[in-house]
């Protein structure tokens, strides 16, 4: 639709240029143009079938398909999973100074991520949890073990224990790159977003899954505060900013904002129908949610199997 709008433009344009140049007279070429003016409009009109509702939604879909920004290339990026608990960690490093940090490390993969930290020669600077997860114990207290040096990191309202912890808006910092952690309470309270700005990219955690969010239903979860998180902080960072959850139970992978503002059949409802859905979800329990929440709260360095 779009070509045949720009081949329709492209006729007319070259016709009346053409007309002009043979028509010197000021009259003459100013009726000339009038004319092909209005045949370059019933030109339009009768080849492409663009309603106003069809060029809006082209234009929607043009600015959500907007080219996602590219990784600067002293950086590195690696989406990693665990079957068991359908859990993404992310390994980011500066490729200049080595240095790297892993999000939501999962502790049966410590092993694997550790060999894989040692085998691309990073340093692991920082090892951080998004929040005090309720389905599986952290590998960050498994790998301060693995990787002596590591910093654990979680949020300040978490409650949980680590060698660090964050508050609203403080950065982290690996190599030259930047990692901003933003509060997004709801899942529970001490939920944060990870954003890296300069690449584009955020790390929400169990706040915003993909077409999806975190439940509301347990270790003070609250999904009017979950909500506000999302549209105030998530949906307000640039269209085209790349999201990666914490979790996914369907296959994808990843997500934008552009595509979560649109298409997340939740978080697109107002908030009332909104926590009306999620005081209804009635999903079971995690499995592991009594060995995880009291393990997670000592960072995971309780009870740490000798081999995993
Ligand atoms: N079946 C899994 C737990 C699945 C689950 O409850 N996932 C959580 C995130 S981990 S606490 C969630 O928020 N899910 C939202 C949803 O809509 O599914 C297990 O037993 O571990």
């Amino acid at each position: 639709m779009m070509r045949q709008l720009i081949t329709g433009i492209r006729r007319v344009a070259t016709a009346t240029a053409s007309a002009v140049f043979v028509l010197p007279h000021q009259n003459q070429t100013r009726s000339v143009v009038r004319a092909f003016a209005s045949s370059a409009a019933s030109y339009i009109k009768s080849t492409t079938t663009c309603s106003l509702a069809q060029t809006t939604t082209l234009a929607q879909s043009v600015k959500m398909l907007d080219a996602r920004k590219t990784f600067t290339e002293d950086f590195f990026f690696r989406q990693l999973f665990d079957e068991q608990s359908h859990t993404y960690s992310y390994l980011l490093a500066d490729i200049a100074t080595k240095e790297a940090i892993l999000i939501d490390p999962v502790l049966e993969q410590a092993k694997r991520d550790a060999q894989l930290i040692g085998e691309l020669g990073f340093t692991l600077k920082y090892a951080l949890n998004t929040h005090m997860h309720a389905d599986h114990v952290t590998g960050t207290g498994y790998l301060k073990q693995l990787l002596p040096g590591t910093v654990s990191v979680i949020s300040q309202s978490s409650g949980a224990k680590a060698d660090k912890h964050l508050v609203d808006d403080e950065t982290v910092q690996f190599g030259r790159h930047v990692l901003r952690a933003m509060s997004t309470p709801g899942h529970t309270n001490g939920c944060m977003t990870f954003v890296v700005e300069e690449q584009g990219i955020a790390f929400t955690g169990d706040t915003l899954l993909i077409r999806g969010c975190g439940r509301t239903d347990f270790q003070e979860g609250n999904s009017r505060s979950l909500y506000r998180s999302v549209h105030e902080r998530i949906f307000t960072l640039p269209e085209n900013f790349r999201l990666f959850p914490a979790h996914d139970y369907k296959g994808n992978m990843e997500t934008t904002v552009a595509e979560e503002k649109r298409y997340n059949p939740r978080l697109t409802k107002d908030v009332e129908a909104f926590v009306e859905l999620m005081d209804n979800l009635n999903l079971p329990y995690p499995k592991m949610i009594d060995k995880a929440v009291p393990a997670n709260r000592e960072c995971g360095l309780y009870d740490i199997p000798k081999e995993v």
